[in-house]
């Protein structure tokens, strides 16, 4: 016989006593769309690891935002994807380019679309001949003060063409503090977000990713500047550091794989924006999975968007945003 207080259904047997249960319910908000903005400026082309995505050149940008907007996105993150023949050197020198993709698209969305909030991320793979996110001494390995002065000096060109938010994904170590200074020496740090991608692991997940921003290395991995998978230590200190150093939000990437990640970030940045990465292996997973009739694709994409927020997030980046946009008016 059940006692008394052993009697937990009828807490949530109604759809609105179900939905009390929740610390957090997702809300258009929360989401930021990645987008991969590439120099063909007539550019729209569908990308084949990431199905429903879409490298798109700046001519074509605002017709592609414009029926998100009205259906209610407050936020993108720009991704640069330079293709033309010769843009690529070892120092990733296009990164910055005034011309480039990601500051015309910066400069774009600022004009058409005011109410878009528009982060950056920052990073050189993009741009470099080699690949890896950084600059490379002869041995191959990462010059991390060389590297740290680009990235500084991207970002900050990233803000002063109007981005909300500079988001370095690169990984090296005291880039927090330098862009922070930069931010401040060029007179932008008290409106410019600085959101760091403190705990980012190496694996598998990124995948389709290196197909949609052209940037898989050209010789070795990332192993030895994102975290090993088994790094829960390191990702600590990591978010201890880059919140020392001044940054404004604190990134956990990738998500379902780092779910605990992400509850031990919510609890050590407590005073923070927490923001998890849906990236693109977990967005084709779910969608090959659905497509193969494993689950209805929505119920399980809100399921993991559940476990986020549930997990901590305050902001979610997913190539789900414009179905999430649909579905969030359909509840
Ligand atoms: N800095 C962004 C990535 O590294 C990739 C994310 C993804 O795989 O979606
Ligand atoms: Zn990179
Ligand atoms: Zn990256």
């Amino acid at each position: 016989m059940s006692t008394p207080k052993s009697i937990l259904h009828g807490g949530y047997h109604h759809p609105l006593s179900r939905s009390w249960q929740a610390e957090r319910t997702l809300t258009k908000e929360m989401l930021m769309y990645p987008i991969f903005i590439t120099d063909d400026p007539n550019a729209l082309v569908a990308l084949e690891a990431l199905p429903e995505q879409y490298r798109i050149g700046i001519d074509r940008l605002e017709g592609f935002l414009a029926p998100l907007v009205k259906k209610g996105l407050k936020s993108v993150i720009i991704f640069g994807v330079p293709l033309k023949e010769g843009v690529k050197d070892p120092q990733g020198s296009k990164a910055e380019d005034p011309e480039g993709p990601t500051i015309e698209a910066v400069k774009l969305i600022r004009r058409v679309f005011p109410a878009v909030f528009v982060a950056c991320d920052v990073c050189l793979c993009e741009y470099t001949s080699h690949g890896h996110c950084g600059i490379l001494r002869d041995d191959g390995t990462l010059n991390n003060d060389l590297s740290v002065e680009r990235i500084q000096q991207v970002a900050v060109a990233y803000a002063k063409a109007g981005a909300h938010c500079v988001a370095p994904s690169d990984m090296m170590d005291g880039r927090i503090g330098a862009i922070k200074r930069g931010l401040m020496d060029a007179g932008y740090a008290h409106k410019v977000m600085l959101m760091s991608y403190a705990a980012k692991f190496a694996g598998a997940f990124y995948g389709p990713f290196r197909e949609a921003a052209n940037s898989a290395p050209a010789f070795g991995d990332r192993r030895c500047y994102q975290m090993p998978p088994n790094a829960r230590g390191l990702a600590r200190r990591a978010v201890l550091r880059d919140m020392e150093e001044g940054a404004d939000a604190i990134m956990v990437k990738p998500g379902t794989p780092y779910l605990d990640i992400l509850r031990e970030t919510a609890d050590l940045a407590k005073d923070y924006p927490i923001a998890v990465y849906q990236v693109s292996g977990e967005y084709s997973m779910l969608y090959q999975a659905a497509k193969a009739g494993v689950f209805d694709l929505k119920q399980a994409v809100l399921e993991t968007m559940v476990g986020f927020t549930r997990a901590g997030a305050t902001l979610i980046l997913t190539y789900y945003t414009p179905r999430l946009l649909d579905w969030l008016d359909e509840e």
